[in-house]
């Protein structure tokens, strides 16, 4: 059902939401009490410093790891014990676990071939009639909305590691997630690169929920709505930018690392 924009501002709607999630390691609480609610239409930053425990809470998000404690909730569904295949199968992705780049294939094939997984939601949708024309169409249309069309025919291994990245991104659109987690999108990435990348995923997150570990404090001050800072497992702060960004405690935690 269609949600007006109106009453998404009024009640941003919570499309996964952490309770008491926690994960040891041995005698190691590497996260511990994180309760985390992502709103749907909004891109939300996961920060903290080096070991804080992000890649463990998207790992626990996505059941690559079975929580030790805790309940995770996906649209209103209890995703605690659903494995990692179901769990993306309803909509929450992990930019690389279908963001496989085939060095050898055209940009435009790599799309295609990700729009024909098996596992992709839409694929009922192309199976009539003019189920190619469809395919391709989808393909052109998920290239434009990243700026790729222009490269559709290059082969992807002589793309830019900048476009390679936005192709990725592309492959992973394709499942057409609910809610996206990207780890680390601008790592590596030049300046000009950030710029464009950042812009495709303030679009991206019109219609769906992002969630992004991101290092790049610029990039979450630029594009995030809501910010969890993590430390030593647990939550230090939470907020937009302007608000965690002025908190003592999270300016300490970051003293000395803080980028522009
Ligand atoms: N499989 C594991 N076994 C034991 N300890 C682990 C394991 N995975 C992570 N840890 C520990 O848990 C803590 C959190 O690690 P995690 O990788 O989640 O942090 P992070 O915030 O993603 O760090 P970074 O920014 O450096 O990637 C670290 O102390 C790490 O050594």
């Amino acid at each position: 059902m269609a949600v007006s924009a109106t009453q998404t501002n009024a009640t941003p709607r919570v499309v996964l939401s952490a309770r008491g999630l926690r994960k040891d390691f041995g005698g190691f609480a590497a996260v511990k009490n994180v309760d985390l609610d992502v709103h749907d239409a909004s891109v939300h930053a996961l920060i903290g410093p080096n070991g804080a425990g992000k890649t463990t809470v998207f790992n626990l998000l996505t059941k690559f790891l079975q929580p030790t404690h805790g309940t995770i909730t996906l649209m209103g569904t209890d995703i605690t014990r659903t494995p990692p295949d179901k769990v993306a199968r309803m909509g929450l992705v992990r930019s690389f676990q279908i963001s496989a780049v085939f060095p050898h294939l055209s940009v435009l094939d790599n799309v295609r071939v990700a729009l024909q997984r098996p596992n992709n939601l839409s694929t009922q949708f192309w199976r009539p009639v003019s189920a190619l024309d469809r395919l391709n169409n989808r393909a052109e249309q998920l290239l434009a909305s990243v700026g790729l069309s222009k490269e559709r025919d290059q082969i992807a291994a002589d793309l830019s590691y900048g476009r390679k990245r936005v192709l990725e991104i592309a492959t992973t659109l394709a499942l057409d997630p609910k809610v996206l987690l990207l780890d680390e999108p601008m790592a590596g990435m030049g300046r000009e690169d950030v710029s464009v990348v950042s812009a495709i995923i303030r679009e991206v997150a019109r219609d769906r929920a992002v969630l992004m570990v991101e290092h790049n404090l610029s990039v979450v001050a630029n594009i995030c709505q809501q910010v969890t800072v993590l430390q030593r497992g647990e939550i230090l702060a939470e907020g937009d930018y302007a608000t965690v960004s002025q908190d003592p405690r999270v300016r300490e935690a970051y003293m000395g690392t803080e980028e522009g």
